[in-house]
């Protein structure tokens, strides 16, 4: 017997007790592979809100430009959800910005935000920082030209060192093997679940009875490996700590903690800031970067564009710069293209709703997850040719920049990505560098990459190889 749904719950696959629709998801999975094709599928079926149960908790996915603004803008789907997938990581409660909300969230992003601003974010000085690591990128590819590259790591230590510099005021050598270890572990986080909390979040209790088996022990040693690192590096900040003249982002917390404003900071929650920051500004950017690539090998014609606009506009004999965007509409849209194509954040981040709330004709109770199909809405009907990279369809008929609705890769709102331009920035800065001083090519013999994405918190390429053939 499987349970009614109550009246104006959004409709979905029908439900079972304990289980709710944890089994269908997992028979759908076995064909669909990712979770959010298995959302698309019963989106296509039920309407544009469906109502899933899982374990006992309620999610609800929503589809459309109109309703995902809707949930993006009211206050009261502002929330984050309270399953112990979210929870585990911080150290058993709402800490930090990512998956934490209320007050609390507010004060802190707030904070977050002005220290980031304060020691470079969206300056002169950021651009630099990530210039730097473009150049020491570019000269390693130089070292192995010619020689078949794996794609999919080549990116990790760089994009760390671009946060890292702004909140802990360091960068790492190219072959630091800790630096490494760290990067792989996140990497490895990131594919224990996806967005939704997988069956850990549904069924908490079976993390007593089959932990190894639900990825609940690998999760938690991996995070303990990163707590020991965010550890090391703060009592680093802390015997040099000057209070009048702070370094860095985290020299700014552990003043604002010293000053006896307990209540907006702890040390336990500025370690929780730093594991935000590092899993949100890493994973993301190197599996677009790694996409980014993917798209430019299967499609020389765009790398010959590209290069062709940085021909005219930046030359053979500087490096590019920010400030060169304004003249380059194509490559811009070749950065746009690959966020819509690949999507690596398939449902963004789960919202909660924090009252009952009405929505579209439905009733949201307090408490629901709130999952938003922003890889559907990316890559349907609303686009021509949604599988076609096509860098041309952010662009009008003068080769200027559109906007489109439909494209909300940071989200928006109070809860909007808080690394949207450093992201921008790196994107930018990486492609037009290696655009520069490289031609990208699939190894003789190996197949042509697939597009195809692997599951996960954030969806990322499969592996492949590329040779860095020098322009002349
Ligand atoms: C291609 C790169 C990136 C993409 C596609 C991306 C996308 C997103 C999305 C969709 C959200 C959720 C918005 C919501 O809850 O509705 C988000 C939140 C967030 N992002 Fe990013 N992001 C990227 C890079 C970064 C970087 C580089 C940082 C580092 C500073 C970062 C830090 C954050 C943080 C801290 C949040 C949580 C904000 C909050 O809950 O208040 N992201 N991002």
């Amino acid at each position: 017997t499987n349970v009614t749904r109550p009246s104006r719950y959004p409709p979905g696959p029908k439900y079972w007790p304990i289980v709710g629709n944890l089994i269908s998801v997992w028979l759908k999975l076995r064909t669909l592979k990712c979770h959010h094709v298995v959302w698309s599928y019963w989106l296509r079926q039920y309407g544009d809100i469906i109502g899933l149960k899982l374990g006992n908790v309620n999610v609800v996915v929503v589809s459309g430009e109109k309703l995902i603004r809707e949930v993006l803008t009211r206050q009261v789907f502002d929330g984050r959800p309270d399953g112990i997938f979210y929870t585990a990581r911080s150290f058993g409660k709402k800490l930090g910005i990512v998956f934490s909300d209320g007050r609390s969230w507010q004060t802190l992003r707030r904070i977050v935000f002005k220290y980031l601003k304060h020691f470079g974010y969206n300056s002169q000085v950021m651009e630099k920082i990530i210039t730097k690591e473009c150049q020491v990128l570019v000269s390693q590819m130089e070292a192995s030209a010619g020689r078949p590259i794996h794609i999919n790591d080549m990116f990790n230590i760089h994009v760390i060192n671009m946060l890292w510099c702004l909140v802990a005021g360091r960068r790492y050598d190219t072959d630091d093997e800790r630096l490494k270890e760290i990067c792989d572990l996140i990497t490895r986080t990131f594919k224990t679940a996806d967005m939704s909390g997988g069956v850990l979040n549904f069924m908490p209790f079976l993390r007593h009875v089959i932990p190894n088996a639900i990825g609940y022990t690998e999760m938690m040693r991996i995070h303990k490996s990163l707590y020991n690192f965010i550890g090391e590096v703060i009592e680093l900040h802390k015997m040099s700590l000057d209070p009048k003249n702070p370094r860095d982002v985290i020299d700014a917390l552990l003043i604002e903690i010293v000053e006896c404003r307990e209540e907006a900071c702890s040390e336990q929650e500025l370690k929780v800031v730093c594991l935000d920051l590092l899993e949100g500004g890493f994973e993301t950017v190197t599996n677009t970067l790694v996409f980014m690539l993917l798209h430019l090998v299967l499609k020389p014609e765009v790398q010959r564009r590209v290069q062709e606009e940085i021909d005219r506009v930046i030359g053979s004999g500087r490096p590019p710069s920010l400030s060169d965007r304004t003249g380059m509409a194509y490559t811009e849209a070749v950065v746009l293209e690959t966020l819509r194509i690949s999507s690596i954040a398939p449902v963004g981040i789960p919202h909660m709703a924090s009252d009952d709330a009405e929505l579209g004709n439905y009733i949201i109770p307090k408490g629901t997850t709130v999952l938003l199909a922003l890889y559907d809405l990316h890559n349907e009907k609303n686009w021509k040719e949604p599988r076609v990279f096509k860098p041309e369809r952010f662009l009008n008929a003068n080769g200027a920049l559109i906007q489109n609705d439909c494209f909300i890769p940071f989200g928006l709102g109070r809860r909007r990505c808080m690394g949207e331009l450093l992201a921008r920035s790196e994107l930018f800065l990486f492609l037009t560098h290696l655009m520069q001083k490289f031609h990208i090519l699939i190894p003789e013999g190996e197949p042509a990459p697939s597009p195809d994405p692997i599951n996960g918190v954030s969806l990322s390429a499969m592996p492949f190889k590329a040779i860095f053939h020098p322009r002349k």
